[in-house]
Parts: structure tokens; C-alpha cells; sequence
């Protein structure tokens, strides 16, 4: 149907900075709140109609308390009209009530909505990373081997509850197939209304992993589940986030990049700043016959309150 992809429009998804890597990993990763508003600025600039945002404390550990998003939020609105999507899975070491707070404060058009509690493996990263500025992060991936990123159908609807209401639209942030049945479910009940804003995540240790055919495994049970009434995207977690997002575009999809889901820009190259991984993936785009959506587009397509 026309709204369902206008024209071919694309619509790119920057997520910031996350709570998944850490400082010793990349210098360019945003922590500072003047580092998470000028990478969001710069990324929104390249092309990024939405951003997607988490918040740190000084020594980069996940920060999910609504002062730390007041610290950057007002400025990054005054500088872009790009879609705010403030995360409510925050780090899967949180409680859901943290996790949410934000989005209830600051009722973004759209916050993040994790579909199903799973595995949230980071401790293979512990065979890249030696060194840490930090203890926090060695034990931040250590901990992942007996982590379990909780989305029980209470948590869900308890985020539901408490953002709705502002007229909060969700990404619904699937890890596997039995998200989508779990989104399926809510819309049956009634608790989510159309269309259904999906990212699906590949390649994340606990969830789908990242061949193709997962994607289309994925694509074709949303297909069958939603039919129209959903707007497809896609994030690759680390070396398979420009593979993933091109697949995806050429079947129709959207696209989500950024130094949350990947540090680097291309084989053992770390990006500079999000901006590159934005420019990239849109030249990819571009390159394919397709334009990107501006936020005022995407807003259509995903219906936000604006
Ligand atoms: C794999 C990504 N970290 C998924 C994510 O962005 C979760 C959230 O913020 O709610
Ligand atoms: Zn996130």
C-alpha cells in the first residue's frame, strides 16, 4: 500500500551510543553528554531521521536515570528535527521500572520496546578486549555469561502502561521469531496499535543469528503475522551491520546503524563517529535506486504523534 514504504523511502535509524560497548573499546564511542549531542547532531545532519538514544555516566557506565538524558536531550532537539527515541531497555542488568523512566519523563514519539527476555552474551568480546580504563567493563561482560536480558509479558505490559498514554510509539526491538509471535500476541489484545514499528536484531549472541536466511526467516514471519500493518527495519550487531542493512534494503526494509549496535566502519577500521556509519549505509542506499526518508517522512510512514 502507498504509505507503506513512500516511494521507496528508506528510513535510517542512528543509535548513539548504547549500553552494550564500552570506552575501552573505541575511542569515538559518545559518553559525555556534548559527545552524545554533537554525534547525534552530526548523524541527524548525514541523513539519520531518527536517533536512538541512551546515556552514560562519566566513566562511560550506562546511565538510565532521567537526569542523565536531560543532559543532553534539550540541545539535541534544538539542533535537528529528527525523530528522539529514547530506549527503555536501558542495560539488561536493569530493572524495568529504570529502564522505562526516561520515556516516561520525557514522552519521546518513540522509545524502544525489547519483545522477549533472552541469553545477552557480551563475555566473547572478552576475547578481543584485554585491557579496560575501567573495571566496570571487564565485569560488565564477564556478567553477561549468566545474564538474562528479563522481557517477561508483565514487563512489556508494564511499559505499555507507562508510556502509551503520553502517545509514545514504540521500535519494537525483536531478537528472534517468538518476539514477533509475542508482538503478535499484544496487537491481539489490543495493547499496540498499527503500524508496528519492527527491529529486528541479528547477530546478537542469545538471539537470531546473522546469516541471510535469517533475515528472511524473520522478514517472511513478520510478512505473514502483520502483513501490512508494519514497518520493517533491521540492525546487524557488529561486522554484520552493513551486510544486514543492505539485504534488508533491497527487500523493502529499513536501516539501523550506529556505535550502540557496531564500532567499526569497514574490516578492522574502527568508525570515527557515527556520522561515518550514517554516510555509509546511505551512499549504500542511494547506490541502490532508493531515498531516504527525512524525520517528517518517517513520521508519516510510522505514524508519531509529531
Ligand atoms: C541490540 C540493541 N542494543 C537493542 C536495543 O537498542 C535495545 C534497547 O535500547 O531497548
Ligand atoms: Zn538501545
Amino acid at each position: 500500500s502507498k504509505d507503506k514504504r513512500q516511494a521507496g523511502k528508506v528510513i535510517i535509524t542512528c543509535a548513539v551510543t548504547g549500553a552494550i560497548h564500552t570506552p575501552s573499546m573505541s575511542p569515538h564511542l559518545p559518553v559525555t553528554p556534548d559527545e552524545i549531542i554533537a554525534d547525534s547532531l552530526a548523524a541527524a545532519e548525514a541523513g539519520a531521521a531518527i536517533l536512538h538514544l541512551h546515556a552514560r555516566h562519566g566513566d562511560g557506565r550506562p546511565d538510565q536515570s532521567p537526569e542523565g538524558f536531560a543532559a543532553f536531550l534539550p540541545r539535541i532537539k534544538q539542533g535537528t528535527d529528527a525523530v528522539v527515541n529514547i530506549t527503555t531497555g536501558g542495560s539488561p542488568y536493569m530493572t524495568v521500572a529504570e529502564r522505562a523512566a526516561p520515556a516516561a519523563r520525557f514522552q519521546p514519539e518513540l522509545a524502544s520496546l525489547n519483545m522477549g527476555s533472552m541469553n545477552f552474551g557480551l563475555y566473547p568480546m572478552l576475547n578481543r578486549y584485554r585491557d579496560f580504563q575501567h573495571d566496570w567493563e571487564r565485569e560488565h561482560l564477564e556478567g553477561s555469561r549468566d545474564l538474562v536480558f528479563r522481557n517477561s509479558f508483565a514487563d512489556i505490559e508494564y511499559v505499555l502502561e507507562t508510556c502509551y498514554g503520553n502517545g509514545t510509539r514504540f521500535e519494537f526491538e525483536c531478537y528472534d521469531t517468538s518476539h514477533l509471535y509475542n508482538l503478535a500476541h499484544f496487537a491481539d489484545r489490543g495493547l499496540v496499535k498499527a503500524p508496528f514499528f519492527v527491529q529486528s536484531v541479528f547477530g546478537l549472541l542469545g538471539g537470531i543469528g546473522g546469516h541471510h536466511e535469517d533475515v528472511l526467516h524473520m522478514k517472511r514471519t513478520a510478512d505473514r503475522l502483520f502483513g501490512d500493518d508494519y514497518r520493517w527495519s533491521v540492525l546487524g550487531a557488529g561486522a554484520n551491520q552493513f551486510r544486514i542493512a543492505t539485504q534488508a534494503a533491497t527487500l523493502g526494509g529499513n536501516v539501523r546503524v550506529g556505535l550502540e549496535d557496531s564500532l567499526w566502519a569497514g574490516r578492522g577500521e574502527l568508525a570515527k563517529s557515527n556520522a561515518v556509519q550514517v554516510r555509509k549505509i546511505r551512499a549504500i542506499v542511494e547506490g541502490l535506486g532508493l531515498d531516504i526518508a527525512t524525520p517528517d517522512e518517517a513520521r508519516e510512514i510510522l505514524g508519531l504523534k509529531g
